[in-house]
């Protein structure tokens, strides 16, 4: 893994709202076909990351760059056209639309594709998030799990080469969330770059490579996952909190 190349790299990242400094300095590479998790508790700045790497707030120091390209006041409509997709901790699909009336509208923010191109690549990925044989259904009838398959499979339809998952895996009971985690492992064996910031620590520890730990807007730990969730300081923000 450490022979790849990497796609996303993030420096001394900061983020202020007014006099709440609410990430400081914080670095990482993501490697090419790698899944980096994010654990950290409430309010340590995890969605914030994000947000700044989708585009959707701007950074208030430091630099995130997309392979070689430093991302800068691009909005999120160019950065998912640049590869970027991800899901939002309140999914947003259009309720009164159908599943698959969602995908087109996600793969046409994504860009790049005739209409039929797109219904077929929108096919394939329902296919790929079972979810097909929901595809006429109204995305606000659906269950909880088909509900976080189709927010996983708008981030998709995008085409991304790096998928940001922001807590896909809360309200689930255990084969719900073994199903979730067996369609994220099925998304990076298809070569997709993940970044995935969870609660659920069992869901993470089965799939991430490596593990980032934020708390209080700043990186505490970050490294292999068992050796990460065995450091004292990550053990001292997750008391009583099981792997
Ligand atoms: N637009 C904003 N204006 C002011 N403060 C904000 C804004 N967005 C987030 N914050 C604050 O920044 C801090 C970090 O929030 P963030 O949502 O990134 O945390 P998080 O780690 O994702 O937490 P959670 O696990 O609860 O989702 C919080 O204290 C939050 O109140």
């Amino acid at each position: 893994m450490m022979d790849r190349e990497i796609l996303l790299k993030a420096r001394g990242v900061s983020k202020s709202f007014g006099a709440a400094r609410v990430l400081h300095e914080v670095s990482f590479d993501v490697r090419r076909g790698e899944v980096l998790g994010i654990l950290g508790p409430n309010g340590a700045g995890k969605t914030t990351l994000f947000n700044m790497i989708s585009g959707d707030l701007k950074v208030s120091g430091g630099e995130i760059q997309l392979g070689e390209t430093a991302l800068r006041g691009e909005p999120p409509f160019k950065r998912c056209q640049m590869g970027i997709g991800r899901t939002y901790q309140i999914p947003r699909p259009y309720s009164g639309m159908t599943t698959f009336e969602n995908l087109l509208v996600a793969a046409a923010f994504g860009g790049g594709r005739s209409e039929k191109q797109s219904y077929a690549f929108c096919a394939d990925v329902l296919r790929e998030c079972e979810l097909y044989d929901k595809a006429n259904v109204s995305a606000g009838a659906l269950t909880l799990l088909d509900r976080k398959r189709l927010e996983l499979a708008r981030a998709l339809a995008s085409d991304p080469k790096l998928l940001l998952l922001d807590e896909i895996a809360g309200g689930l009971t255990d084969d719900e969330s073994k199903a979730l985690v067996a369609l994220v492992r099925r998304i990076r064996d298809r070569g997709i770059t993940i970044v995935w910031i969870e609660h659920v620590l069992h869901a993470l520890m089965a799939v991430a490579d490596r593990l980032l730990v934020l708390n209080f807007g700043e990186k505490i730990a970050e490294g292999l996952p068992a050796e990460v969730i065995a450091l004292p300081e990550v053990q001292r923000v997750y008391m009583g909190i099981e792997a």
